[in-house]
């Protein structure tokens, strides 16, 4: 049973799919934080949150059981997600099912600040008629600056057209033939559209370069009596700043949707002239709600239940036909990483993987997240997964890269991995996929061979000399150890030079055993590794 834990306020039509969905359980528990959250993240396999939790870094410590966060909305940062992916959580959300309902808030924002709505029904609560008070502003013939041409941005120029605004759009990501097509006049920087604007309304994320967006030097270069909406997130424009540019009269009005810390209801900005403010209501219509809740639940379910990754944040999109088309390859780059710990059980400084042929045509970053998984599973407490293995890998300094070759060689695909311990010492082996599932190794450090990757592995050197496959198949007799197969291997194509076997045990051998091994003459080195049998596989894994 996966359990899915409903963080906040969450609308009863995503409620109810949860309640439906087969294998799936839920709880509804809002307004945990520190080690309440933390617990209670522990005790399940999926999370769906608005904005109103906070994810840290500590909510997920000692966390081995949680998969996946599910925003309901589209603005993650209250998710760690560096720490999200450390912890090898995947964290999706659901951008589009808020856009028109957040777009339409800040064109009421924008009416309401204009004509007073919020003060004028304020005075008729009170009791007062003061029409002379509540002079307005048309914003039919102004311009309005659009920074942020996303969803949200798009929709809001779009409908500030139909309202005869002229618009200014500013976007880095924005071409301005596509910007020319909707009407909007693109400009090369924020700062050369403030002298032109009336109102400015913004709708990027909250990050380094957006953050205070409009402080107090860009109030300098804006047109006086500019009026400014946010409806995206707090700290976009500097609230300080905000309350200067309205007391020396430089801002008209100032409407938010949005503040710097949230839950926000103490701010020097309430009560101002010409300010109009809602707690976070961007997406708070019943469509938008609904939307995001049925998005949220089914994105949460197709992970749990299909392994299916879609609209992730913290790493690529997964679909389920990817997934079955690469599983055979993800378990053969899976084996060699657990085969290059074997190979190099002291430690691993650097290493390459390579896809060859059909293979490397396809996502070849999921293959080297699974061959990092291979390289690290059972090395920390918590699992390792697609996720967060390559970030693990990192962590720990060790380098990995990878290549993709579009010719075939021997076989239709097949992946190598090279690796090198920091005292140099280096091992090569490729790997392939015969039928549809059987994973293979098909070279070892140079010698060609095919042996089973699974299971136990007795893997000796020796010199290509006759008796040796003898030599060894009587100590595994003799100790009671069964050969499932075996296979040898030369560097080239002459007897005599030095050579390699693998034999593919149904044991392992014991300690006296491999040690009778390495006492053969003609032997110069003889080791066990056991690489995972089909039910050992990590959960990703098994399809
Ligand atoms: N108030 C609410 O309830 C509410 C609801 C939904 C979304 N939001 C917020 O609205 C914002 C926009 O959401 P969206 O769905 O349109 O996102 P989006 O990803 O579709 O669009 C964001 C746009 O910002 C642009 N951008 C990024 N950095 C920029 C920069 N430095 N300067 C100019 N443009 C930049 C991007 O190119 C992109 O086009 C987000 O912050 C989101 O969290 C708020
Ligand atoms: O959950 C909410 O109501 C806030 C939504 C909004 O901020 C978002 O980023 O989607």
């Amino acid at each position: 049973m996966q359990r899915v834990i409903v963080l906040d306020n969450l609308a009863q039509e995503g409620l109810d799919l949860l309640a439906a969905a087969e294998g799936v359980e839920y709880e509804v528990r809002i307004g945990l934080k520190g080690d309440e959250l933390r617990e209670a993240l522990s005790q399940f396999d999926g999370a769906i949150c608005r904005s109103g939790v906070k994810i840290t870094p500590e909510s997920l410590v000692g966390n081995s059981r949680l998969k996946a966060i599910v925003r309901a909305g589209v603005g993650t940062d209250n998710i760690d997600k560096p720490a999200s992916t450390r912890a090898g959580v995947v964290v999706m959300n659901t951008p589009a099912g808020n856009t028109l309902s957040t777009a339409e808030h800040a064109i009421a924002l924008m009416l309401a600040m204009s004509r007073n709505v919020a003060p004028a029904n304020q005075g008729l609560v009170e009791g007062r008629w003061d029409r002379k008070k509540y002079m307005g502003t048309q914003v039919a013939g102004k311009t309005l600056g659009v920074v942020g041409l996303g969803r949200i941005g798009l929709a809001v120029a779009t409908r500030a057209k139909a309202l005869e605004m002229n618009i200014l759009g500013y976007d880095p990501f924005m071409s301005q033939e596509r910007a020319a097509d909707l009407g909007i006049e693109l400009v090369a920087t924020v700062d050369e559209m403030l002298p032109d604007i009336d109102y400015l309304t913004v709708h990027t994320p909250l990050t380094d370069e957006t953050r205070n967006l409009i402080d107090l030097p860009q109030l300098e270069r804006i047109k006086p009596g500019a009026r400014l909406v946010n409806a995206a997130r707090g700290g976009i424009y500097n609230e300080q700043a905000l309350i200067e540019g309205l007391k020396s009269g430089k801002l008209a009005g100032v409407a938010l949707d949005v503040y710097v810390d949230e839950p926000c209801t103490d701010s020097p900005l309430f009560g101002m002239e010409g300010v109009v403010c809602t707690p976070h209501l961007g997406a708070s219509t019943e469509e938008a709600q609904t939307q995001v809740a049925v998005e949220a639940v089914g994105l949460l379910t197709d992970f749990l239940l299909n392994g299916q990754i879609k609209n992730a944040v913290n790493v690529a999109a997964l679909d389920a036909k990817t997934l079955a088309s690469l599983r055979g390859y993800l378990d053969v780059a899976y084996r060699l990483g657990r085969l290059a710990v074997g190979l190099l059980p002291s430690g691993i400084a650097s290493c390459r993987l390579t896809a060859r042929g059909e293979i490397s045509g396809k996502d070849t970053k999921l293959l080297t997240s699974a061959f990092s998984c291979g390289l690290l599973d059972g090395v920390f407490e918590e699992e390792v997964n697609l996720i967060n293995a390559q970030m693990l890998l990192e962590d720990r300094g060790i380098k990995l890269t990878t290549e993709s070759q579009s010719g075939m060689g021997a076989f239709r695909s097949s992946l190598t991995a090279e690796f090198e311990s920091s005292q140099g010492v280096m091992h090569k082996v490729v790997g392939t996929v015969f039928g549809e599932s059987m994973p293979r190794l098909v070279a070892l450090d140079g010698y060609r061979l095919e042996a089973y990757l699974d299971g136990c592995l007795l893997i000796f050197t020796h010199q290509d000399v006759p008796g040796i496959i003898g030599g060894v198949g009587n100590i595994c007799g003799e100790h009671g150890v069964n050969i499932a197969q075996m296979a040898v291997g030369r560097a080239g194509d002459h007897p005599g030079g030095e050579a390699v076997g693998i034999l593919n045990l149904d044991a392992a051998p014991s300690a006296e055993a491999l040690e009778a091994v390495r006492q053969l003459p003609a032997i110069s080195s003889a080791q066990v590794i056991h690489l995972p049998e089909a039910d050992e596989l990590p959960s990703w894994l098994q399809g």
